[in-house]
């Protein structure tokens, strides 16, 4: 059996005394495209923090391809090949797009083997190299994102959030996109509160409640758990 791409084994997290993590365990395997589910304010983002890195542990293991990683800072995560795209798109305003994935590009430390335009082309930015991130539109922008976290060359991409405030024909087209890439070898774990994406997707979900790992297997019984159902019902 292959070694999963990406471990997650016991890992809490404590902000003073409260514990947003858990003892989370996880795997995921190479190829695989996660979802990562739970009501708001469940942990996701703090667990997203912790494996990539822009919030350090309080205990447990991180480990890509049996690694750990979970000492180093988020730049050498990155040039390793885990890779995140920001709730938020955040490219350099003063910078064409073209210049936005140079920089990506540059702060992964490898060139990707992709050229820049193959990048544009796969993510439907063509037209778009030598516009400003201002001129964009919404959908555009968060092609862009992609755009700039696919530039880093990504092995395990981690997407939070990146279909909130999208219509419903956009999300399609974002998802479409994730599966594309997905289908171009990246495993991909998703952040998603619009469940008919989540469900498009994920070939596997996991369900963060209060810091725990309550379900983690098939999206449609996960998704029939009792845990799960409680959580986002609050029965
Ligand atoms: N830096 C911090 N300091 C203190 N508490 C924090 C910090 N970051 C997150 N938390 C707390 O940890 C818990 C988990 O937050 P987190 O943002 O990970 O949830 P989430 O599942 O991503 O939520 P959402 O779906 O709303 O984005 C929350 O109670 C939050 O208030």
């Amino acid at each position: 059996m292959t070694a999963p791409l990406l471990t997650v084994d016991q890992l809490t997290k404590r902000f003073g005394g409260f514990v947003a993590l858990d003892q989370v365990s996880l795997q995921v395997a190479q190829g695989e495209r996660l979802g990562l589910i739970g009501p708001n304010g469940s942990g996701k983002s703090t667990l997203v923090n912790c494996i990539s890195g822009t919030v350090p542990i309080s205990s447990g293991r991180v480990l890509l391809d049996r690694e750990r990683i979970d000492r180093l800072p988020p730049h050498r995560r990155a040039q390793l090949g885990l890779v995140r795209s920001f709730q938020l798109p955040r490219p350099f305003g003063s910078l064409t797009i073209a210049d936005n994935l140079k920089v990506a590009m540059l702060y992964a430390g490898k060139p990707s083997s992709d050229s820049i335009h193959d990048l544009l082309a796969l993510l439907g930015l063509e037209d778009k190299a030598g516009r400003l991130p201002r001129e964009l539109t919404q959908i555009e922008m968060r092609k862009l994102e992609l755009a700039r976290a696919m530039a880093a060359n990504p092995r395990l991409l981690i997407v939070d959030e990146v279909m909130a405030g999208l219509s419903h024909a956009e999300v399609d087209e974002i998802v479409e996109l994730l599966l594309r890439l997905n289908e171009a070898g990246v495993t991909i774990v998703m952040i998603e509160h619009i469940m008919r994406a989540v469900m498009a997707f994920s070939q596997r979900l996991v369900c963060i409640v209060a810091g725990r790992k309550v379900a983690d297997g098939d999206p449609r019984e996960v998704t029939g758990d009792a845990h799960v159902l409680k959580a986002y019902l609050g029965e």
